[in-house]
């Protein structure tokens, strides 16, 4: 590492979304032979942290452990993390972006499901007094009890609490959960800050009609939040590397106050879930069991939208103003 001072600066990495090549940019021989001799430094590091729990990585658990120290900074940078933060990581795994927080003067909680790794991040990191780790499956934990409490003792008698951030390199099969269940949560965290499959980041900040991919989440997600795609990161930043690449999004999420006007946040995803049920379908065939398909029509009319519309044709705003618009003639009707 010694070596790489002063030279191993990432050149390829620059304001605004970029992408982390590993050992494959383009730059000097120099600079790619750096590259690669501080990877295999990490790589080394990594494999002594596991083999010191006698740990292989699990595949069903998503474990692919980040190698680029770089990677992680830049994670940080895109959370804005200050110190004092409260950050709820997600699977800290070795604990090298939990580094990173400790060294932004974050406090940390991390969640981390595999008993060995949580073991190991407690010793990594125990002298430090900035990092809490909990023994559990994410999905099961009670993320809003806990760290509602957390924000509460921390926050002084006067002053409002300040919110949270997420940030996780999480593991692929359980990142449409983890969205679904965070995003809303807008009054205990700013900002989520994930590491996903390139495919689904793309996906899931385009949440445009015309996207091909275009479905309740991405809904969801521009209901509760601003997202951002921030960079790329190439598969042989892992270890062991995945069989796709990866990419950073950000989602600052609103407050209650700020979400589009709807009477019930219930009903209207209710609303949105039939309305996909058959994408190809009219809205007044897939919507019938809630509303008869005269009153479909009709509400979709007085909103300037043909009666024949499909899901796939109404944004964000016109699906508020279709509920609205049913909304409003169930009561006078
Ligand atoms: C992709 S690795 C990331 C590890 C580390 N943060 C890094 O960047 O190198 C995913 C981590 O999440 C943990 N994990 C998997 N499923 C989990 C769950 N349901 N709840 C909490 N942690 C989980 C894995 O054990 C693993 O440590």
């Amino acid at each position: 590492m010694a070596l790489c001072v002063g030279i191993c600066s990432p050149a390829h990495v620059s304001a605004g979304a970029f992408s982390y090549r590993g050992g494959g940019c383009q730059a000097s021989r120099l600079r790619v032979l750096c590259a690669v001799q501080s990877r295999e430094e990490n790589v080394r590091s990594t494999m002594k942290a596991l083999k010191s729990q006698n740990h292989r990585p699990k595949k069903w658990l998503g474990q692919h452990y980040m190698v680029n120290e770089q990677v992680n900074i830049d994670m940080v940078k895109a959370a804005e993390i200050q110190p004092g933060d409260l950050v709820l990581e997600i699977g800290p795994g070795t604990g090298s972006l939990t580094n990173a927080l400790v060294d932004a003067g974050a406090n940390i909680i991390a969640v981390e499901k595999d008993p060995g790794m949580a073991v190991l991040v407690g010793e990594r990191f125990g002298h430090t007094g900035q990092v809490e780790v909990i023994k559990e499956d994410f999905v099961k934990w009670p993320v809003v009890s806990y760290m509602q409490q957390a924000l509460e003792k921390r926050s002084g008698a006067s002053d409002p609490p300040r919110r949270a951030k997420v940030i996780a390199n999480l593991p692929f099969n359980i990142t449409t959960q983890v969205v679904k269940q965070l995003l809303p949560l807008g009054s205990t965290f700013s900002h989520i800050i994930l590491l996903l499959q390139d495919e689904a980041a793309i996906r899931l900040v385009d949440a445009s009609p015309d996207c091909e991919e275009y479905r309740p989440i991405s809904l969801l997600i521009n209901f509760f939040s601003v997202p951002e795609y921030k960079f790329r990161v190439e598969r042989d930043n892992f270890f062991p590397q995945p069989n796709v690449d990866a990419g950073v999004v950000s989602f600052a999420l609103k407050q209650e106050s700020e979400y589009p006007r709807v009477s019930s946040t219930k009903s209207f995803f209710t609303l949105v879930n039939s309305a996909f049920n058959g994408k190809r379908k009219m809205l007044r065939k897939s919507l019938q069991h809630l509303h008869t398909p005269a009153t479909t029509q009709a509400a979709l009319t007085s909103i300037g939208l043909l009666g024949t519309a499909r899901p796939e044709e109404l944004t964000l705003d016109q699906f508020v103003a279709l509920h609205n618009a049913l909304t409003q003639q169930t009561t006078t009707s």
